[in-house]
């Protein structure tokens, strides 16, 4: 176990990287998915059903915990690892974004934003320094820096606003996070869907030598190409020999699709929130549990998975906990998603070593065409 953080890249295929972060409280093989975490939990599933689908990393949100139960009180509960008992690297986000999604009455100055609970009304500030402070509060491994995602579609002088502040903060975060050697914090390129900012962008976060960086400001309601045209604008910019993290993204074939530009890391709610709203992911495609077609269904989900959520549970069953709202529906298909979600980042990692990536994404994708028999 390396008591430093550090990012190796084991093989290429073209642009796509198979990699390796090792840190402290553990290895994270790269391409990786990172199952959200956001007050604590990976909602319905134990942290050790988490751990056995392959996760080598969750993620964690600054503003749901700083909120509730409150950083400090995780902190004197021993971080994070200890409050969750996931003892593996955690990733946490920084609020900026929470709080432009979730908060109510909130202003963004130089200093940082200011903002009410969704929760209970209650106001709070957060600079990046605070920011900063709660994920070492929380332990967290690996810390990102407080940026201002735009929403987009904006106009150019809105992004390049929002661009030039995140870059300020980042600085900010920089000098806030000091030199802890086991842990990182990573910067967040912005600039919207506007190629020369996202240029910029990346360029002037480069030369802070961070040890990674994430690509922000997308999976925000753009078109899937609009996205990937940024990618192949960010990606070029970044260090070689760095983790890059899209942050938010997405669909299986949004991640195919970014692994194919050089993104190593990803989160996203979907295969957890689409598991509580009777959503199956699947190498065929995606499954509606709610629909009446099921009803009589006695196949499971998929014959050949080895996660029994997938395998040994009629399509009846759950269409029935389903349309029942039985916990046990979110839970079983929460576990199925995760499970494919794992399955499918080991099967382009295995992709990338074998130097048959482009042939192995025609495969899945070919699966998900085929749909649901
Ligand atoms: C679902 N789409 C999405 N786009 C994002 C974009 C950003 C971003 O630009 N900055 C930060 N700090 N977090 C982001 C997050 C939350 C992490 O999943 C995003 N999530």
């Amino acid at each position: 176990m390396s008591t430093e953080f550090t990012f190796k890249v084991l093989a290429t295929d073209g642009k796509a990287r198979r990699g390796e972060i090792t840190m402290p409280r553990g290895t994270i093989r790269t391409p990786a998915f990172m199952p959200v975490g956001t007050g604590g939990t990976v909602k319905t599933m134990y942290m050790d059903q988490v751990r056995d689908l392959g996760a080598d990393i969750i993620l964690g949100n600054t503003y749901h915990l700083m909120l509730r139960p409150g950083a400090e009180r995780v902190a004197r509960l021993g971080g994070l690892h200890e409050f969750a008992r996931w003892p593996h690297p955690i990733l946490t986000d920084s609020g900026g974004f929470q709080v432009m999604s979730l908060s109510k009455l909130r202003k963004i100055t130089e200093k940082g934003v200011t903002f009410r609970s969704h929760i209970d009304g209650a106001p709070y500030e957060m600079s990046p320094e605070r920011s900063i402070e709660i994920q070492g509060l929380l332990d967290s491994d690996i810390q990102m820096q407080l940026d201002e995602c735009t929403a987009l579609p904006a106009k150019e002088r809105e992004i390049e606003r929002a661009m030039e502040l995140s870059l300020r903060w980042a600085d900010r975060c920089k000098t806030a996070f000091g030199d802890q050697p086991g842990k990182a914090m990573f910067g967040i390129v912005q600039g919207g869907d506007n190629a020369r900012l996202r240029e910029r962008s990346a360029q002037s976060l480069a030369s802070l030598g961070l040890k990674g960086y994430a690509v922000g400001g997308l999976a925000v309601g753009e078109p899937q190409d609009v996205m990937l045209d940024m990618l192949d604008v960010t990606c070029p910019e970044l260090p070689a020999d760095k983790p890059r993290y899209l942050m938010g993204v997405g669909t299986p074939d949004d991640i195919v699709k970014s692994v194919a530009r050089g993104i190593d890391m990803f989160d996203c709610v979907m295969p957890t929130r689409a598991g509580r709203h009777g959503l199956a992911y699947t190498r065929r495609g995606k499954v509606n549990l709610r629909n009446a077609r099921h009803a009589d269904d006695h196949r499971p989900l998929d014959e050949e998975s080895d996660c029994p959520a997938a395998r040994d549970y009629s399509r009846a069953y759950l269409h029935h906990l389903v349309r029942s709202q039985e916990a046990l529906g979110a839970m079983l298909l929460t576990w199925n998603n995760l499970s494919y979600y794992q399955s499918l980042m080991q099967g382009l990692r295995d992709a990338i070593e074998q130097g048959r990536y482009a042939e192995h994404v025609a495969e899945v994708s070919e699966g998900w065409a085929r749909g649901d028999i």
